[in-house]
């Protein structure tokens, strides 16, 4: 499979393989890669895939997308990947073998696609332990090494360091945003003292974090000398691991490819939302997506009402969702590139109104019209709204959802309606309610349950820098540490 840019210019070689881009992250153009094409999947391959393992079915995902790699060996890093061992944190009455059970709240009808069993409690390990172990092989065969630059709001930043600590040839700098995530999640991160991971608060929000990724990125004769690659999802590698878990929900909750799906995806970034469009694209029977976004609704909007309007970091709200406090969400430039019929020199001229603060309005254009070929809808939720729905989960179903969770629960109910009648409706569940503890206990009142091997971990000594959103800094910081 060969690889091309968003924005044209996908860099040398100009139709890059799989392992170029999973250790390029950015395209060079600044664009984001995607595949040539999406391979279909028919219906004969989507019965063989029914009965798989979700290693086995990773495997018959990843091997459409990465062809540079082995199959014996990219066999062995999902069969490595994708054990009961490694997603450990199932619920009671799961089992452990799914990896990403199902956990239904109305029969047949609404369930929670169950994606926080790996380390850190969040969907971001699911691609996160997938590309540890890509990095890890790629690497040894080329002799190189990679210094990872990334970005988080909370969750990526830990999936990234528990997936890469110790490894071979890899380092991590990941930047935060100080003083905003939940105390549990700065705990996650910093208190790991392996001497590969280093932590920066800088003093701004997430799309400020992510602004300097993409500077450093573009920095080519930087990127070049640090060997600088990167784990958000600007990375392909984890959008094609997100992938996989569409296929395996859709087979969970249906009994024959006959039928469809919808899902419901809690979304800040649109990585996760983005690998069910393509989930989608390649032939999976999805009947809807749902968006649900916070407060900070820029995605919203823009289902809604066609205009793309990026917010600034004056414009973001601290929510009690504080992983989806995103205004400026990176992967909408790959749906968008889609939407305009795979088009880079509009999808360049759009995110040069982007890159300028400025917004873009589509409903003029032909495409906005296409919308609704891609089956979108979206709603938005708020604090009160997600106070209300952690309470009415736990009192009627008996079971604690998260502070996102509780998002994608809200949006799903509210447009059940545009769900056609029999369609199961999976509401993505993408992290731990004991990551969000101070949110959990108002509105229920009790503490989210601590998992055996995580307790005590906010006591921890923590170690992180604090610095300002200044690009320059941050790469003076990496420069004297690699
Ligand atoms: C818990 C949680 N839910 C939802 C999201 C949103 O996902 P995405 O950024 O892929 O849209 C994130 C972060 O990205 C997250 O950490
Ligand atoms: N919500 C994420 C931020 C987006 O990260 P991405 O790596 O999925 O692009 C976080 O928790 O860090």
């Amino acid at each position: 499979m060969k690889y091309i840019s968003t924005r044209g210019h996908a860099g040398q070689p100009a139709n890059p393989e799989f392992c170029d881009i999973l250790l390029g992250g950015l395209a060079p153009d600044g664009g984001l890669y995607l595949p040539e094409s999406y391979p279909l999947i028919g219906r004969e391959e989507l019965d063989a895939w029914r009965s798989l393992s979700y290693a086995e079915l990773a495997f018959a995902i990843l091997s459409k997308f990465i062809t540079d790699i082995p199959a014996a060996d990219l066999k062995a890093i999902c069969d490595k990947t994708y054990t009961a061992a490694v997603y450990c944190h199932v619920r009671p009455g799961d089992n452990a073998a799914d990896i990403t059970p199902v956990r239904w709240l109305e029969d047949g009808k609404l369930g929670l696609l169950e994606l926080s069993n790996g380390p850190t409690l969040a969907f971001k390990d699911m691609a996160m332990q997938l590309l540890g172990n890509l990095f890890e092989y790629v690497l040894a065969k080329r002799g190189e090494s990679i210094n990872i630059l990334g970005a988080t709001s909370g969750d990526t930043g830990s999936a990234a360091e528990y997936a890469m600590r110790g490894k071979q040839g890899v380092r991590v700098f990941m930047l935060s945003p100080h003083g905003k995530m939940s105390a549990f999640q700065r705990a996650q991160m910093y208190s790991l003292q392996d001497d590969n991971i280093f932590n920066i608060a800088v003093t701004g929000m997430f799309d400020d974090a992510q602004d300097i990724v993409k500077a450093v990125s573009n920095d080519h004769a930087f990127k070049a000398k640090h060997r600088i690659g990167a784990v958000n999802s600007i990375n392909w590698a984890r959008v094609a691991a997100q992938i996989v878990y569409y296929f395996k929900g859709y087979f969970e909750a249906t009994k024959s490819n006959d039928e469809q799906v919808a899902f419901c995806v809690p979304s800040g970034n649109f990585g996760n939302i983005c690998a069910g469009h393509i989930a989608r694209q390649m032939g999976l029977p999805v009947a809807k997506l749902i968006l649900a976004t916070n407060e900070n609704n820029v995605l919203d909007e823009f289902f809604r009402t066609g205009v793309y309007r990026p917010r600034k970091t004056a414009e973001t709200s601290v929510t009690s969702s504080p992983s989806m406090d995103i205004s400026k969400a990176s992967n909408f430039e790959r749906f968008v590139f889609d939407l305009v019929g795979r088009d880079p020199k509009k999808v360049a001229e759009l995110w040069a109104e982007v890159d300028a603060g400025r917004p873009f309005d589509l409903t003029t254009t032909p495409w906005f019209a296409r919308l609704d070929d891609f089956a979108f809808v979206s709603g938005s939720s708020s604090h009160a709204d997600r106070l209300e729905t952690i309470r009415s989960i736990y009192e009627t179903y008996g079971v604690m959802i998260d502070t996102h969770t509780a998002d994608g629960v809200k949006v799903a109910r509210e447009l059940a309606a545009e769900v056609p009648a029999g369609v199961p409706l999976l509401v993505l569940e993408t992290a731990l309610p004991v990551k969000f503890a101070e949110t959990i206990r108002e509105a229920l009142g009790r503490d989210p349950e601590v998992p055996a091997d995580l307790q005590g971990l906010e006591t921890l000594p923590q170690r992180v820098e604090v610095m300002a959103p200044d690009g320059e800094q941050i790469k003076r910081f990496i420069a004297e540490r690699v």
